[in-house]
């Protein structure tokens, strides 16, 4: 039953806590113990690639599946434990899909309404429209979805499933559908509506750009693990490994061992904070931490390949010692042009350094 209390404006957000959390389709193992607590009015992104186990971990949480071992909480209730399973409809967990599952036959308004038949019709419909005005399409009421631009159905799954006030919100690859003009803002205009109703919510996403435009934190997950977790800079400037910061961003690699606490490469020095003397080691440098200067400063490099960009035009500058030419991206440069000799120094905010495992 829905009461005053329940129709406030905005959700009553629940703590979503995840122990341990473990779940298995015959011979994968898709999540292999993942533990995570998310705050009230938090949003989440949970990355990785295909397969990692990302929709997964949101049909754990949303009792769609089962785990196999491990519990989830939302607030201080187990809805998944040993002996203890809390089916779907009983979570207040509101889900929206990459396809969006607006039903077709059903208008807008009705659409939203859907999820609210514990109410009288007459309210339920009041409600609907509150919904559809804080997603700004009270005017497609009566329409159906399919006269909908991708950008409003979207928004009007995002009012349906906001609707009933759920604890935690679900969204998996919610963008995925757009075409990259409309993506950008769509997902401002979700992330607005996602504050103004201080809703939990985890959204899953592969896009690392995404992630960091809409998550207070992203979970990064490889292979069934969280690897990191963390704020978008903390996963930018500190990545974990190597991995981590290639998701991140383009990475030049060069090789070298750990002398003095640097890594020695034919690039120069960099420091490798952490790594015992003699340690094999890769420096990630980023392409925006290459400066192009003339010749006869840094290490002597040549420009083989240049392509222009825009903002930022992008080199590819050879230096000896090197197997493959390193990327760099600058601002466009009178001069600056290919088969012209540069030097080429190295900006040490921009490198990471890592140790490589190998012998
Ligand atoms: N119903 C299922 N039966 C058997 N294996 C499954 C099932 N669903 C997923 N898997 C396997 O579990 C692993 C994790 O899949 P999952 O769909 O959770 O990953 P994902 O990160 O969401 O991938 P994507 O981004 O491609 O949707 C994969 O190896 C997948 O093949």
């Amino acid at each position: 039953m829905y009461h005053a209390l329940a129709r406030t404006p905005v959700s009553l957000a629940s703590r979503l806590t995840l122990e341990d959390v473990r779940h298995g389709y015959d011979e994968v193992e898709a999540v292999r113990g993942v533990s995570l607590t998310i705050e009230p009015g938090e949003i989440i992104c949970l990355l990785g690639q295909s397969g990692c186990g990302k929709t997964t971990l949101l049909r754990l949480i949303a009792g769609i599946e089962r785990p196999s071992s491990g519990r989830i909480l939302l607030d201080k209730q187990v809805v998944a434990g040993p002996g203890i399973f809390v089916p779907p409809e009983k979570r207040n967990i509101g889900l929206v899909f990459q396809d969006y599952a607006l039903f077709p036959h059903l208008t807008n308004v009705q659409n939203v309404a859907f999820g609210l038949r514990a109410l009288k019709p007459a309210e339920a419909h009041d409600e609907a429209v509150r919904a559809l005005q804080r997603v700004r399409l009270e005017e497609h009421a009566g329409d159906y979805p399919h006269a909908l631009s991708g950008g409003e159905q979207q928004r009007v799954a995002l009012a349906r499933a906001l609707v009933p006030r759920p604890g935690i919100l679900l969204m998996d690859e919610p963008f995925s559908g757009l075409d990259s003009r409309l993506r950008s803002s769509v997902r401002t205009e979700t992330l607005k509506v996602l504050r103004d109703a201080r809703a939990t919510c985890i959204i899953v996403t592969h896009d690392p750009e995404e992630a960091m435009r809409l998550g207070d934190r992203i979970a990064l997950m490889r292979k069934g693990v969280l690897v990191q977790v963390g704020t978008p800079e903390d996963l930018y400037l500190h990545p974990v490994d190597l991995d981590v910061a290639r998701f991140f961003c383009e990475t030049n690699e060069v090789e070298g061992d750990v002398t003095g606490g640097h890594v020695v490469t034919p690039l120069g020095s960099f420091a490798a904070p952490g790594l015992a003397e003699g340690t094999p080691a890769v420096a990630a440098i980023r392409p925006q931490g290459i400066e192009l200067m003339a010749p006869g400063s840094g290490v002597p490099g040549r420009i083989v390949n240049h392509r222009f960009l825009g903002e930022l035009d992008l080199y590819e500058v050879a230096v000896a010692g090197l197997d493959r030419p390193l990327v760099a991206r600058r601002r466009t440069k009178a001069g600056l042009l290919r088969g012209h000799d540069v030097g080429v120094n190295i900006e040490p905010a921009e490198v990471l350094v890592f140790a490589t495992g190998r012998p």
